[in-house]
């Protein structure tokens, strides 16, 4: 069991591969610190690019060839695991990806496993904000593509966005149009931030747009209706 009741915030951004998260996310925990957070910075990877370049090393086209898919969520969710345990004892944690990137993933590859997975990452804290950066997976594979580091088609891309949007969670994830310039993005993000967590800032509530957030409702088969949020464009 992961010792997070010390934690006063987590604050988790998602996405398909080249939303943002990690610009995001790297520039979210440096404004809350310069602000006097004690803010840890965590990439929560699943090893997929390290593994899938081993995998194309050895001639396969990536680690779910290499491995297969159940052994490759297995391996996935364990480092995904252990690299939010590392992270525990952050009083404020920026968590670029969070559980819900395996459930998706998992959904996407090989659904059966998702109970299993779900058992595995249960200890983590449910986040207090989860920030789904949302943008088109066209946009999104031109900018992995000239990343140049790994190698996601369109398709999957597409596949694992609707697996992100068909999850539970996804009637809590706020929704952040991501395919904007970098600074408008980030403005957005510290604004909600302020919204979902005033207690980090005292006396600048005032200064949240949220009542001028859009509400929509994300209706998924077999679970309940739960609020999702999308934040407006500007
Ligand atoms: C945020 C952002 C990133 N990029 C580039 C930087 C990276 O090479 C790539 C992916 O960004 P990155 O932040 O790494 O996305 P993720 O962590 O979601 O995979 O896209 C843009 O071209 N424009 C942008 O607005």
């Amino acid at each position: 069991m992961v010792p997070h009741e010390s934690r006063r915030a987590t604050i988790a951004l998602i996405g398909i591969d080249g939303a943002g998260k990690t610009t995001q996310a790297t520039r979210l925990a440096e404004w809350l610190t310069t602000l006097g957070h004690p803010v840890r910075y965590r990439l929560a990877a699943s090893g997929r690019r390290v593994l899938g370049n081993a995998a194309r090393h050895l001639g396969r086209r990536d680690s779910v060839a290499l491995l297969g898919p159940r052994m490759a969520l297995r391996a996935e969710t364990w480092l995904r695991h252990a690299n939010l345990v590392a992270a525990r004892n952050a009083p404020i944690l920026v968590a670029d990806r969070y559980d819900v990137c395996q459930y998706a993933r998992t959904r996407m590859l090989y659904p059966a496993m998702e109970p299993w997975v779900r058992r595995r990452l249960s200890p983590h804290p449910d986040p207090d904000v989860t920030l789904f950066l949302e943008i088109p997976p066209e946009v999104a594979h031109l900018r992995v593509k000239e990343r140049g580091i790994d190698h996601e088609t369109v398709d999957e891309l597409i596949a694992l966005d609707a697996a992100y949007r068909s999850l539970p969670e996804a009637g809590e994830y706020v929704f952040v149009d991501a395919n904007r310039e970098p600074d408008t993005v980030s403005g957005d993000i510290r604004a909600e931030v302020r919204s979902a967590l005033p207690g980090l800032f005292p006396g600048r509530a005032l200064l949240s747009h949220g009542p001028l957030r859009r509400h929509r409702r994300v209706g998924i088969s077999g679970i309940p209706h739960r609020r999702g949020r999308r934040l407006p464009r500007r």
